[in-house]
Parts: C-alpha cells; structure tokens; sequence
C-alpha cells in the first residue's frame, strides 16, 4: 500500500480563506476587526520566523495584528505588566505569548496571566479544564488542527483505536482529549510505555508529538493506518518528522513534514481569534468553522 499523503497546506488556506469571510462579517456587524496580539521575547531564529508568519496571515485574513517584540532580558513582572496591558485592550481579541520564552521566565505563571476568555492558543489551565469537562473555550492550535485533518480524511471518527505518542500539555493531553470528544478509543504512549511497537500496532490513528526525528517505524504502523506527525526535527537531512517516512507503504494515510500539521497551527490560530471577536461581540458567525 502506498499511502495518500495528506496536504495541510493546502487544508489551512482552505481554512484561512473561510476565516477571512467570518472576519468581514464581524467587521461588518461591529464595525471593527478582530485583532490578535503576539508576543516574543528574545531571539529564537525559529520563534521569529513563526511570529512573522502569524502577522502575515492575521493581516491577509483581514484581522489586525498587534506585535510585541521584547529584549531576552524582559522580567517576569514586566512581561506580567503587558499581558495585563492586553488583557484590559478591548482592541485585543486574542493574546498569544510564543513559546519557548527564556529560561529565566516562568512560562506557567505568564499563560496563567492571560485571560481565558482571550487566550487564542488554548494553553490556560482554565481553557484545559473547558476541554477535559466538554464546555466550549479555546482549544490549542496544533491538536485542533490534527483533529480537523482526521475528520477529513477518515469521516466519522467514531469507535477508532487512536494511540497518541507524546503527554505534553500542548499536543499530547489536548490531542487525546479531542479523540475521545469524537468517540474515539484512545491510548496515549509516552516515554514510560512498555513494548511501544505492540501499542501502536493497534491503532486505526497514531498521533506522534515526542520530537524524536524518524522514530516511529513501518512494522509499528497497522496497514491503512491513519499517521499525523506533529515533529518537527531540524536534522543534518533537514526537517524531518517523528514518523519515518517510510511508513507511507504501510499506511493508509500520513502528514507530510512539512507540509502537514505545521500549517494548520496558523490556520487555527486565526480560527480561534475570530471566535473570540464573534463572542465578544456577541456575533454568530453564519458560517461556523
Ligand atoms: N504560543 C505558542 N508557541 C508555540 C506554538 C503555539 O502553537 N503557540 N507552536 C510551536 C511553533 N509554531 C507556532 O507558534 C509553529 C510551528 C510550525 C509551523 C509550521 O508551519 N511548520 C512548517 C515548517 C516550517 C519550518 O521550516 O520550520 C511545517 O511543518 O510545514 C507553524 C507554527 C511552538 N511554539
């Protein structure tokens, strides 16, 4: 079998070009744009690259972007002192903070900073909980987005054994409640998981998020087997994923890297800053993504 390779950049520019059509129906009704605002501290040539990114799409979707860039030298009180700047902003639909943030800032305590009700990236404890309870909040970019490429490839995702590989609160806890959200019979596997070939080997979906270049292999993948691959390595081969691409003659379906998962985090992104503005606009949007 050879795989279908399943193409999230062109799945995200579909999700971007409706996001644009919900941004001129709420700049319509409220006679203002939605406006997301982006944080970086430091210089992290891959955190740089992504903030542009974002401020490209948040402009090209019709939204206004808000940009702080601060020196790698910024306190946790002066961070603190901005986020509550943007949390009062009614401009601010959406605060995002890029991560990682340097060492010396307390990451958990600034994501708790934000107000749930505008944190767009879906890391805040309260917007975990919204999620593991089933109440509506902000879900993180990058699992929504791997939950969205699922339903497209596989329909209904109802009564499928789904291993998730990788227990981090930003990809792994998300990813899996998101599955069992969608009926789905859900393993997560992590470092500690015994005989992690034999696990996976049951699994109609395997979402990889360890960041481990390559190390998911084609005797571990069930034939037809959905794979998402969430890993981004920067090896001397170049980007490569968790998943070794050789897995593509035993599945049924896999995300390129890149080219798969990776776009849908931006597309999402853009998704979440429109819902925010509808909400707190008291907007419905009349065409729900
Ligand atoms: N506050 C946040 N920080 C970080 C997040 C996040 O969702 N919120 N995710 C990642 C970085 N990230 C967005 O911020 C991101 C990662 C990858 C891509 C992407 O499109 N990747 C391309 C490859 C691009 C490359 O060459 O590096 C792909 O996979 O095709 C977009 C966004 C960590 N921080």
């Amino acid at each position: 079998m050879t795989a279908r390779i399943i193409d999230g950049k062109a799945f995200a520019a579909d999700v971007r070009a409706q996001v644009a059509e919900g941004v001129a129906q709420v700049a319509r009704e409220a006679g203002r744009k939605p406006g997301l605002a982006v944080v970086l501290v430091g210089e992290d040539p891959a955190s740089a690259v992504y903030v542009r990114s974002k401020g490209k799409a948040t402009v090209a979707a019709g939204m206004e972007s808000i940009e702080h860039r601060l020196p790698a030298d910024t306190t946790q009180d002066m961070l603190e002192r901005l986020v509550d700047q943007l949390n009062a902003d009614p401009a601010v639909d959406g605060i995002l903070v890029q991560l990682p943030l340097p060492g010396h800032l307390d990451e958990s305590a600034i994501i708790t900073r934000i107000d749930p009700d505008k944190d767009v990236d879906g890391f805040h404890p309260v917007n975990a909980g919204r999620l593991a309870t089933g109440l509506p909040g902000f879900v993180p970019c990058t699992p929504y987005g791997c939950l969205l490429l699922l339903r497209d490839v596989l329909g209904d995702l109802s009564g499928k054994d789904a291993v998730v590989i990788g227990r981090s609160n930003i990809v792994g806890k998300p990813m899996a409640q998101l599955l069992i959200g969608d009926s789905c019979t859900v393993t997560v596997a992590h470092s500690r998981t015994r005989d992690l070939p034999a696990v996976v080997k049951r699994a109609d979906i395997v979402v990889a998020a360890v960041g481990r270049a390559k190390m998911v292999k084609p005797d571990w993948i069930k034939p037809g087997a959905t794979l998402i691959d969430v890993g981004i390595n920067r090896t001397d081969e170049g980007l490569v994923g968790d998943i070794d691409p050789a897995c593509a003659d035993v599945a049924g379906a896999m995300t390129p890297v890149p080219g798969g998962v990776g776009p849908m985090t931006i597309a999402v992104l853009l998704r979440n800053t429109l819902v925010s503005a509808a909400r707190r606009e008291g907007i419905t949007l009349a065409k729900p993504i």
